[in-house]
């Protein structure tokens, strides 16, 4: 930990230089709403969020076939796991384990949420390659989330970063609650926007941005992108929608419409979190490429596998697709 902290300063000179390859390789696939053919990234966060709330502890080796097949449908990143404390979230329990033995596809990003320093020696131990930081708008969902304020949680984050960048890591950030809490209500745009210029600042390639419970609406998310955008390259926003109120593919249009090109979300529409009352499922990965592909934007992602990947899934969980567009597909094709 000591040889970590002391590396901290000249990181962050190598943080700049780091970031800024990824930058390059992620403007070759032109992420942004300008020219060329129309293109979007999925993140998959499954087999993370997805997964971390389900009560009944999953067998690692079921994590690990879910994240090996998700590797085979063309998805460029599959947030595979969080190495947090496994006392507050169990069923991520077996994290290292899970990172150290998928097989990690030549192409495929495979980050992993890593909340402070100690967490990140564990994650470099494991040998990852991209994680993923997570900050909040909120001031008591970052308390019972991480343990901390929303100023301890960013000056944390920079250490975080600037080693993760010092080690080659890329480092992707997180803001939650962005534009409801469930303990605080409304989030304003303005504080939202601050973090995500803190964010991308520290380093971060992305900065997602998460309706944690779903009450955003085609209203207050695009009043918060507006805001974001006047202070990061609307190439490096992401949004993450939970589907709790019906609002997620509606906000993703209209994140669309501001030039929003990377969505986050979890196949067969599983997930919550276990620090946000009322956070239900994310919105599914399938109807999310269903529509994007009915729009005529490519995501490099085969449909029929993630839907198939989607009620494999649902069946070990024992539980029904909460996919529209999987449902339906799945109807049809068996009639
Ligand atoms: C952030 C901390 C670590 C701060 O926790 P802390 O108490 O401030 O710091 P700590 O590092 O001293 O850790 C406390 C205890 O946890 C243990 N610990 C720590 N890490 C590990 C580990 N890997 N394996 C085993 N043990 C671990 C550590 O050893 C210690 O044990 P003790 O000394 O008390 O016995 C803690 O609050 C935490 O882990 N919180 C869980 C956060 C979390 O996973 N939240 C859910 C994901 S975020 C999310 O879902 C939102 C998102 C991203 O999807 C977007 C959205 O929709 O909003």
């Amino acid at each position: 930990m000591v040889g970590l902290r002391t590396i901290s300063q000249s990181a962050s000179r190598v943080r700049k230089s780091v970031t800024n390859v990824r930058y390059a390789s992620m403007r070759s696939q032109n992420w942004g709403p300008h020219t060329g053919p129309k293109k979007a990234k999925i993140v998959e966060v499954g087999p993370r969020d997805g997964l971390q709330n389900e009560k009944k502890f999953i067998p690692t080796d079921i994590k690990i076939n879910f994240i090996n097949k998700l590797s085979k449908t063309g998805l460029k990143v599959i947030e595979t796991t969080s190495i947090v404390n496994t006392k507050l979230v169990p069923q991520m329990a077996d994290g290292i384990e899970v990172i150290t033995k998928i097989n990690r596809e030549p192409g495929v990003e495979y980050p992993v949420l890593v909340p402070n320093l100690k967490n990140l020696e564990r994650a470099i131990k494991a040998d990852v390659k991209d994680i993923a930081i997570f900050a909040s708008a909120s001031e008591e969902f970052s308390k019972k989330n991480i343990n901390c304020s929303i100023p301890e949680s960013l000056h944390r984050f920079q250490d975080v970063a600037d080693i993760a960048n010092s080690h080659g890591i890329a480092v992707r950030g997180y803001i939650s609650c962005v534009v409801g809490c469930p303990y605080e209500g409304t989030i304003s745009s303005a504080k939202v926007a601050t973090i995500a210029e803190k964010l991308y600042k520290m380093g971060c390639y992305e900065i997602s941005l998460a309706d944690t419970i779903g009450v955003g609406t085609p209203g207050s998310i695009s009043k918060m992108i507006e805001d974001v955008k006047e202070v990061v390259p609307v190439e490096r926003i992401a949004l993450h929608c939970h589907d709790t109120y019906g609002q997620a593919l509606a906000n993703i249009y209209c994140s669309l419409e501001y030039g929003v090109r990377v969505f986050d979300g979890s196949i067969a529409g599983l997930g919550g979190c276990p620090f946000a009352k009322g956070a239900t499922g994310n919105v599914a990965t399938e109807d999310i490429v269903y529509m994007l592909h009915g729009m005529g934007y490519e995501t490099g992602i085969q449909l029929p596998e993630l839907i198939k990947i989607g009620n494999y899934i649902s069946q070990q969980l024992n539980r029904s697709n909460g996919s529209k567009a999987a449902l339906a597909i799945s109807l049809k094709d068996s009639t």
